[in-house]
């Protein structure tokens, strides 16, 4: 498990480009049979990708997270970007096609992670948080995500944001989890930007063709710097930064937050003027 250590956002100036992608940016989540876990130091949250040919279980180092086995006192959410799987969670097998996500409770000691077809095989995304109580192991599919569609073709930011796990839906102890999918010919989410310094988030984008790019920005918002992201690659953002993005064509993300609160709504609003 690779460890991320904090970051202050007066050290971020600093930063070249190889700098910022060493700290900010998770460059392979996704590398067949070999599962990826990212620990970060913002909330604690572990940032994870499995992309099974074989079975594929978790192998973790309990120095690390201070237990005999990763959801001992966490949770986990996941979501299926990739073709049809299967997650087996303490002998419970759930069924996830492309877009259809987990939440898995606290407690949960064996997990193991199948392709349906090992040629088309799954790509799970992980995102797990500390928690406090188990709550119930909740299938999502697609549907049970309500859409909420935002922006606007003459602004180039019409997307569709689904919840996945929520105070309102699936719950958790502190996870809060979803995909936004931008509509062809929109390329900017969450511009105009915010902040929650009560937050942290991380973002994975996907449905990007090979020669795509994201242009993510990130940094406090009068002090901005971008990432330049690919298919399959996440950022993390601390509570200070703003996290957005335009590409050079359309792209979904899944976006997970951990922190102080599950208020989606709670942001701070950066005014444009502030930008810089
Ligand atoms: O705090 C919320 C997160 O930044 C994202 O959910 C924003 C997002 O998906 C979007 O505007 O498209
Ligand atoms: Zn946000």
């Amino acid at each position: 498990m690779e460890v991320r250590h904090p970051i202050h956002p007066e050290h971020m100036m600093m930063f070249d480009t190889s700098e910022l992608r060493e700290h900010f940016l998770v460059p392979e989540l996704f590398t067949p049979d070999e599962p990826k876990l990212v620990y970060c130091f913002y909330d604690r949250l572990i940032v994870g990708g499995v992309c099974p040919i074989n079975p594929v279980t978790l192998d973790i180092d309990p120095k690390v997270i201070g237990a005999k086995y990763l959801l001992e006192r966490r949770e986990l959410g996941i979501i299926n970007i990739g073709g049809d799987g299967l997650v087996v969670a303490d002998g419970v097998e759930y069924n996830l096609a492309n877009g259809e996500g987990l939440y898995v409770s606290m407690g949960t000691s064996a997990l193991e992670f199948r392709s349906v077809d090992s040629s088309n095989p799954a790509r799970f995304y992980l995102n797990s948080a500390p928690a406090h109580a188990a709550l119930p192991t909740t299938k999502i599919s697609l549907a049970d995500a309500e859409p909420v569609t935002l922006g606007d073709p003459a602004t180039s930011n019409k997307r569709t944001i689904r919840k996945y796990i929520h105070p309102n839906g699936v719950k958790s102890c502190q996870l809060v989890m979803g995909m936004t999918m931008l509509e062809q010919g929109s390329v900017w989410n969450t511009m105009p930007v915010h902040t929650h310094q009560r937050r942290m988030e991380a973002y994975l984008y996907f449905n990007m063709k090979e020669d795509d790019l994201v242009f993510h920005f990130m940094g406090e918002p009068d002090e901005t710097r971008h990432i330049v992201v690919r298919e399959g690659q996440a950022v993390l953002s601390p509570s200070w930064s703003i996290h957005s993005g335009a590409g050079t064509a359309s792209y979904s993300f899944i976006w997970g937050m951990a922190g102080e609160n599950q208020d989606f709504g709670d942001m701070d609003h950066v005014p444009m003027s502030q930008l810089r």
